[in-house]
């Protein structure tokens, strides 16, 4: 029985294979295992571009000019530093939870702070969205640097978008090559399609309710393993594998017990992921310069995996080797989850922005499976 009608439809869990709006940002090529934005393959981007350009091209369609760019970086630079009112959230809530669970109500704070917060019109939600794009790098750095017992540090403003929040995250500014990785990060993991945390947004902004929620939605969507927050856990799951001698017998007694491992596995790709090629690039790069263990031990889980699930369509993801290369750049585990929200606020917001100018109120069905009905009242005396 469906609510609303009796009419026979198919039920599609998770929404799997649903069409659910139009859009013109970015595109998933699941079966090739491609990812364009705006019509620009994403290795393309990594190589020739930067996260500002590529933040602009998802809000607005076209590379800036050079004007353009400009004013939208000059824009992103005002709008970094926090209020203090910000600061000494991020302070109370220390180490007391997840970085996730900070970011999220640092996001949400922001709206308390804002007098223009419900005015739903798109030019207000587009300005607070760029103070979002803006912001996020400043508030994820100063969780990370509270959630380790250490100072805040205020954005440089000699700094790009990247640079900057590798230097308030880690109080280093980063050489040329962890500059470029940390830009590459932000980029790849920029947009992807109609994602779990990208519908909650999509969602949030289908009922008119404004920016700071629907970024807030977000956040707390992707904090989940299945999502963003398998990042943190694929290497938990690495480290705890520890040499690559272990790996076969470990490997063997998770997926025994029918256990998912973290980093593998996509609902769109059924070939390798290709960020997941990209940051395996860079993994190997720390791994012969710091000369550790950990990068063979995935390597081996990869091969091991792929061996056992690949012609089932099962390769890693873009979080299987994420958190190694946060790692060598000294970013604690925790924060991994958060440095994907940092690059992926961008697709937030241009998609949020997207689907609110042609908006319609997403409100899907539920198959009703319960009891028939109508059932016989019973007072709570009489209930045994
Ligand atoms: C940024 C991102 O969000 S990328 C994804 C990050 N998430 C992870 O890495 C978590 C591990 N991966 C998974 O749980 C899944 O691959 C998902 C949720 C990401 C996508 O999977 P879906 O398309 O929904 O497929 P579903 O969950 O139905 O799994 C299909 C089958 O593959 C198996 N499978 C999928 N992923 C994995 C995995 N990582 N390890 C072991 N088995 C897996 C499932 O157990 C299931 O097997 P069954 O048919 O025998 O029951
Ligand atoms: O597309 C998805 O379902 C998950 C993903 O890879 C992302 O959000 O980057």
């Amino acid at each position: 029985m469906n609510e609303g009608s009796e009419a026979k439809e198919e039920l599609r869990r998770g929404l799997e294979g649903v069409l659910a709006a139009e859009t013109r940002i970015g595109y998933v090529n699941g079966s090739d295992g491609k990812l364009f934005y705006r019509g620009y393959e994403i290795n393309s981007l990594v190589e020739q571009s930067n996260y500002e350009e590529v933040s602009y091209l998802l809000l607005y369609g076209h590379l800036p000019k050079r004007g353009e760019y400009e004013e939208y970086v000059k824009r992103l630079r005002e709008e970094m530093p926090l209020p203090d009112e910000v600061l000494s959230l991020i302070k109370n809530i220390g180490g007391r939870t997840h970085p996730m669970s900070a970011l999220r109500t640092v996001i949400s704070y922001l709206s308390v702070l804002d007098s223009m917060e419900s005015d739903s019109s798109t030019k207000n939600q587009e300005r607070i969205g760029i103070s979002l794009i803006a912001r996020m790098p400043s508030i994820v750095g100063a969780i990370h640097r509270v959630y380790s017992g250490k100072e805040i540090i205020k954005p440089d403003p000699e700094l790009g978008y990247a640079s900057n929040f590798f230097y308030m995250s880690t109080g280093a500014r980063p050489d040329p090559v962890e500059s470029k990785i940390m830009d590459t990060a932000l980029i790849i993991h920029a947009d992807h399609g109609m994602n779990a945390s990208t519908f909650s947004a999509l969602v949030t902004i289908s009922t008119m309710a404004d920016m700071y929620s629907a970024i807030t939605s977000a956040i707390g969507t992707l904090k989940g393993p299945l999502h963003g927050g398998a990042n943190e856990r694929a290497l938990k799951m690495i480290q705890s594998v520890g040499r690559p001698e272990n790996a076969e017998k470990v490997l063997k007694v998770m997926t025994d017990k029918g256990e998912r491992v973290m980093g593998f596995g996509h609902r769109v790709y059924k070939v390798y992921d290709p960020r997941a090629k990209i940051l395996k690039r860079y993994a190997e790069y720390f791994a012969e310069r710091k000369g550790n263990e950990t990068f063979k031990t995935a390597q081996i889980i990869e091969e091991l995996m792929i061996n056992k699930y690949g012609e089932r369509g099962i390769f890693p993801n873009v979080d299987f080797y994420s958190g190694m290369i946060y790692d060598a750049m000294g970013f604690r585990t925790e924060i991994f989850t958060p440095i994907f929200a940092t690059g992926r606020i961008s697709g937030w917001v241009a998609r949020a922005l997207e689907y609110s100018t042609e908006n319609r109120l997403f409100r899907p069905k539920a198959l009703y499976v319960g009891e028939k009905g109508p059932r016989k009242y019973i007072p709570i005396q009489d209930r045994d």
